[in-house]
């Protein structure tokens, strides 16, 4: 019996992952894998993970294979800090431009495509997927779009560009949260090892519960001295984001869902989320 977990490799989904105890999962069969959410997609759809934190967008275009841990996401309401796009022109202005994509993403990429189609009428732009260096992306491009850490580090600096933050956007537009990372589990990996994933959705429950027993004080800390950035900046960048998929959340996630049907970004329109519920497993009760 042995689970392959996937985990991203930003800041944003650590909550869930930053007080397991890691090696008492290993002896109990589940090996974590981390890398960035786009590569996370490729390799659950190729099966090459069991399960996995990845992009809502990815869970989106394949639900048959895959259902949800209940409750966990990476969510906000308003601002999000880390999904910022850069522009030379306002937003209204950006039809027939050039727009660099970061290459790590899959939800945000649609995010901003829906959000310029659907809220600014922008139907046509030359869109390129780039490797996430602000740099070069300024040098080529009209406009570029960042995520995770990439984001937040270039937040830091400042920019004589246009700069909007997508959750930001969604938010006003729509007035509901935007759901970006959820825990897609393959169908068959849980019929084959139910009661390690009921253990290991426990655990990410309690690393989140712990995470908000100090109110991320303990992780702000710590990733301020690995990454830089105040002990404050953390701590606000973590109380805005949405650690639970709530009723709202789900509404959220279903209208993005819906949007991306309608834009020809999924090929099979959602209409219900598969969330595993107590009673799908036996021997544990979530
Ligand atoms: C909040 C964020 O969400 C991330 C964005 C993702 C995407 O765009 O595909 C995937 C996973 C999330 O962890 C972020 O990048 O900062």
């Amino acid at each position: 019996m042995s689970i392959t977990m996937g985990e991203i490799a930003y800041t944003n989904a650590k909550p869930f992952f930053y007080y397991l105890d890691r090696q008492k999962l290993e002896r109990e069969g589940v090996r974590f894998e981390q890398d960035v959410p786009a590569s996370l997609n490729r390799k659950l759809e190729e099966q090459k993970l069991s399960g996995s934190a990845v992009s809502s967008f990815a869970f989106g275009s394949s639900t048959r294979a895959l259902s949800l841990l209940p409750s966990l996401c990476v969510a906000s309401a308003g601002k999000v800090r880390s999904i910022l796009f850069y522009s030379r022109y306002p937003l209204e202005e950006l039809a027939g431009r050039r727009i660099a994509l970061t290459s790590t993403s899959a939800t945000s990429v649609h995010l901003l495509k829906i959000i310029l189609q659907e809220f600014y009428q922008v139907t046509e732009a030359e869109y390129r997927t780039q490797a996430p260096d602000p740099v070069k992306m300024k040098e080529q491009n009209d406009a570029y779009l960042l995520i995770g850490d990439d984001a937040i580090k270039a937040s830091w600096e400042e920019s004589d560009w246009f700069r909007y933050d997508l959750g930001e956007l969604w938010y006003a537009h729509t007035g509901l949260p935007m759901v970006y990372a959820v825990f897609a589990v393959q169908n068959e990996s849980f019929q084959q090892d139910g009661s390690t994933w009921s253990a290991l959705h426990h655990d990410f429950l309690q690393s989140r519960r712990t995470a908000q027993q100090d109110d991320f004080a303990g992780m702000a800390s710590d990733y301020s001295h690995k990454l830089g950035g105040s002990r404050a900046y953390w701590q606000e960048y973590f109380r805005g984001l949405h650690f639970t998929l709530g009723a709202r959340e789900q509404e959220g996630l279903l209208y993005y869902y819906h949007l991306a049907y309608k834009y020809g970004y999924l090929n099979e329109a959602v209409e219900s989320l598969d969330i595993l519920q107590p009673g799908d497993e036996v021997h544990y009760l979530f």
